[in-house]
């Protein structure tokens, strides 16, 4: 038996827009996640990817279909529900968005001291911690503004991950940066991924870390077209 699914989508459809203008973004999507594992979404401008992953993030009100998370379903949650789920995800962006007047411990700790009741020296220790393992123990103290664009993306991974969630969605991690610094940030992802048992679903257009994934699944026009582990095309009954 497999274990549960991090993430069960069945038959889901997504809108923006009300009346004349309502405008079918996402169609029939069926997609499992399961623990541990990292899986890299591609498909050009405009094929729904960023709507898709912002539905999964408790971001968005599901409209049609079932969306589940650790069996929880995100249809017709209360905002009290979707706050939590939110709380159990950790989220890495294009844009690192950590706070540059806190030094990199602090941007840990506050993620955290957010999450869970915990004296601060536990809490630091937790954050140098994490910070070591994604080879930041010399920057600790350091400001965003003094660190590279790579070290930066690793602050934001240990603060994604500081708190063992079970699923990490990232959207565009490496586009800001160099071909080496956007190696090491996934291989990191991918390490941390593996050790914690942390689910990854990550959006990219970048070519050169797609060998990281177990798995690739292809937008395109809002049907999820391509699955490289079923290697099915979307629009089966979801039965
Ligand atoms: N808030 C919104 N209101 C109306 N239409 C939207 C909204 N957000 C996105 N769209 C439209 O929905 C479609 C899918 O957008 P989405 O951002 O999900 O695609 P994407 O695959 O993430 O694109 P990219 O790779 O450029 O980020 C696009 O046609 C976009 O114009």
């Amino acid at each position: 038996m497999r274990q549960e699914a991090v993430i069960a989508i069945k038959n889901l459809n997504h809108y923006y827009g009300k009346g004349a203008l309502k405008r079918q973004i996402l169609f029939d999507i069926n997609l499992e996640i399961y623990p541990g594992e990292i899986v890299i979404m591609t498909g050009p401008s405009g094929s729904g990817k960023t709507t898709l992953l912002s539905l999964i993030g408790g971001l968005r009100s599901v409209q049609e279909g079932s969306l589940q998370f650790l069996g929880v379903e995100l249809a017709g949650a209360s905002q009290n529900k979707l706050v939590q789920i939110r709380r159990s995800i950790g989220y890495i962006f294009q844009a690192h968005n950590l706070l540059n007047f806190l030094t990199a411990r602090q941007n840990v700790q506050m993620a955290v001291e957010l999450n869970e009741h915990i004296s601060q020296k536990d809490a630091i220790a937790k954050s140098e911690a994490m910070l070591t393992a994604v080879g930041l123990e010399n920057r600790v103290d350091y400001y965003p503004d003094n660190l590279s664009g790579g070290q930066k993306q690793r602050v934001a991974i240990a603060r994604a991950l500081v708190n063992n969630p079970p699923l990490v969605l990232a959207d565009e991690p490496t586009a800001a940066l160099d071909k080496q610094s956007g190696r090491d940030v996934v291989e990191i992802m991918q390490r941390l991924a593996r050790d914690q048992g942390t689910a990854i679903l990550l959006v990219t257009h970048d070519n050169r870390i797609l060998d990281i994934a177990d798995r690739i699944v292809e937008m395109e026009d809002g049907i999820l077209a391509r699955d490289s582990q079923t290697a099915i095309v979307s629009y089966d009954s979801g039965a």
